[in-house]
């Protein structure tokens, strides 16, 4: 990419389509192409299809899905099955069609197999059954991934496929029902405290471990890969270090300064008992994270009452 390249982030609203778009502009570029989900429904092939041919972008990040936490994922299985494929379907082609220079599709760890070796390895994928609460939106994202590597060797488009660990950071989703853990812990602690609430009730069992990455860190190591990462294979994107969900409760209690009790909710499922990364193909790459967990969650809490917590 240089400076005055033609970009286009699908999805620059979201946690990181947003982060995506912060680094590059820090970074000097400025030729956006940039639309909300309003003005171009990204499930429509004809509206794709006349807005590439119009638009021809040179690079495209493909931030924009249907995205949510176990709950969400488990109750809208038709709309991650449906909404996932067409986004992803409609930009790749439409991709190839207007010869764009290069697309960055992204995955998610939560789509290797449930019970796979740890840590993950790249080449773990397809080796297994999906977990269950999330599988339509699994066969959604590794159908991406694969039409990546399809349209690579049969018609030489260099498209490549990111798999990123758990994410948090600003501009994340704070429902209660719909969010991943991170927001929904960061929420819930807040406004327990605010209230002078005895307890908090999370989900599961809280055994569970999950890894996490900073959208920031995230958003890097894709603009890094971007310039620097042409293979047809994947790369596992993550620190490379897990907590159980326990331990990720306890810190951020501590980061919201509450002091009541926790409670598990166990009717709430727990989904994949562990799903840690092996990070050593980026590292070997030449890229790292940056945030820390603990600071991390302190400037995610920091975004959330400056930006969040107040719109609630
Ligand atoms: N969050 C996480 O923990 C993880 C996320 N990922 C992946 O990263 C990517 C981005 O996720 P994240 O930023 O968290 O998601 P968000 O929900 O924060 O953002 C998703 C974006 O997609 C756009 N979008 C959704 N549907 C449409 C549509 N029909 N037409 C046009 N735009 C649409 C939305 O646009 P608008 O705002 O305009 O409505 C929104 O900005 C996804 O591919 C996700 O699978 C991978 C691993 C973990
Ligand atoms: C990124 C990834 O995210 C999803 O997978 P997940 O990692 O299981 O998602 P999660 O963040 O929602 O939960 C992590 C753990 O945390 C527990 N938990 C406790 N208390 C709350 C709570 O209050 N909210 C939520 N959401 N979870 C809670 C919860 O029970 C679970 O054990 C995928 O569906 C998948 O689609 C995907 O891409």
């Amino acid at each position: 990419m240089n400076k005055s390249s033609k970009i286009y982030i699908a999805g620059h609203r979201g946690m990181v389509g947003s982060a995506i778009l912060r680094k590059l502009e820090k970074d000097g570029f400025d030729n956006f192409i940039l639309k909300t989900s309003k003005e171009l429904d990204l499930r429509n092939q004809q509206e794709v299809s006349i807005f590439f041919a119009n638009e021809k972008p040179d690079y495209v990040f493909l931030a924009a899905a249907k995205v949510g936490g176990i709950v969400a994922n488990n109750t809208y299985r038709a709309d991650f099955l449906y909404e996932n494929l067409a986004i992803q379907n409609n930009i790749i082609h439409a991709s190839y069609l207007n010869k764009v220079k290069k697309l960055m599709f992204l995955g998610s760890s939560c789509i290797y197999p449930k019970l796979a070796p740890q840590p993950l390895k790249e080449e773990y994928l397809l080796t297994g059954l999906l977990e269950q609460t999330n599988e339509p939106y699994a066969i959604a994202k590794i159908a991406g991934i694969k039409m990546c590597e399809a349209y690579r060797s049969q018609y030489g488009c260099d498209f490549i496929s990111v798999m990123p660990t758990n994410l948090y950071g600003p501009n994340d989703n704070y429902d209660l029902q719909n969010s991943h853990v991170l927001p929904a812990m960061i929420r819930k602690f807040h406004e327990a405290k605010v209230n002078g609430n005895l307890s908090v009730t999370l989900w599961g069992t809280g055994s569970p471990m999950r890894e996490f990455l900073h959208a920031d860190d995230l958003a890097a190591a894709c603009i890094y890969l971007m310039e620097n990462y042409s293979e047809p294979e994947l790369v596992n994107v993550g620190t490379g270090t897990d907590v159980t969900i326990k331990e990720l409760a306890e810190t951020v209690k501590e980061t919201v300064g509450f002091e009541g009790d926790l409670v598990w909710d166990t009717s709430k499922p727990d989904g994949t008992p562990r799903k840690l990364m092996d990070v050593s193909k980026l590292h070997s790459h030449g890229w790292k994270h940056t945030i820390d967990l603990k600071e991390g969650i302190s400037l995610a809490y920091q975004d959330f009452l400056q930006n969040t917590g107040l719109r609630l």
